[in-house]
């Protein structure tokens, strides 16, 4: 398929470029589902799609560790958990490329450093921008704050609704999938468990 139909050609914003067999391939998709790819309000769709995919996937352009190399030793002797919850993020399933959208609550238990707390939202969408299941993802974001941290526990728990099981297959919107993934003392210890999931709200 041709790229005949380059319209930003002068692309005042800078957006970045999308190669010419992106846009074909997006063209044959359009096509394959039953639309013109040469109608006008399509024109530019390939370029659109091309770059939302780049956004959506910008994750691998990074290493979400990256986010937790500053960290502050000084923690005025604070030494309880620290947490961040209700975060909202996006992600697309690995099956189907739809859309995965959640919140996670992301806690851990500081040994004698901590981070800044974005730094754990930004930990998060680095997994997240990228093509997923919603359990490598759990695991992800709590072996990162894991081993770059090394604290006394990590508990990582994402509540998400999948759009390819709203939008498609079954269809049945409305349904959460909850994973989470507990390292060191909440895994090990009770009180620290029951803890932790009850401050989250799955207590
Ligand atoms: N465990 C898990 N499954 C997921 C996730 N995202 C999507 N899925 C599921 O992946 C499965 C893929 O199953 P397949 O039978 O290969 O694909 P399919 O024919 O499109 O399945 P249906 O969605 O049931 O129509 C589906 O059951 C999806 O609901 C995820 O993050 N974790
Ligand atoms: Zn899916």
């Amino acid at each position: 398929m041709s790229c005949q139909h380059d319209h930003d050609e002068d692309n005042p914003l800078g957006k970045p470029d999308v190669p010419a067999h992106v846009q074909d391939a997006i063209r044959t998709l359009i096509e394959w589902a039953g639309d013109d790819p040469a109608r006008e309000g399509l024109l530019d769709t390939p370029k659109r799609v091309g770059r939302a995919w780049l956004e959506y996937c910008q994750g691998y352009a990074e290493d979400p560790a990256i986010h937790l190399s500053r960290q502050f030793e000084e923690v005025g002797g604070y030494d309880e958990l620290v947490m961040l919850k209700d975060i909202p993020f996006q992600s697309h399933c690995e099956h189907h490329l739809a859309p995965i959208t959640g919140k996670a609550a992301i806690a851990y238990m500081p040994r004698d450093r901590v981070v800044g707390i974005s730094k754990l939202a930004r930990v998060l969408h680095g997994y997240a921008r990228r093509l997923q299941i919603q359990e490598r993802l759990t695991a992800e974001v709590a072996k990162c704050i894991w081993d770059n941290l090394e604290p006394h526990g990590v508990a990582v728990v994402i509540e998400a609704e999948h759009g390819c099981m709203t939008g498609r297959g079954v269809r049945t919107p409305g349904v959460s999938m909850i994973t989470s993934r507990l390292l060191g003392c909440f895994l090990d210890d009770p009180r620290s468990r029951k803890e932790v999931l009850g401050l989250m709200g799955y207590g």
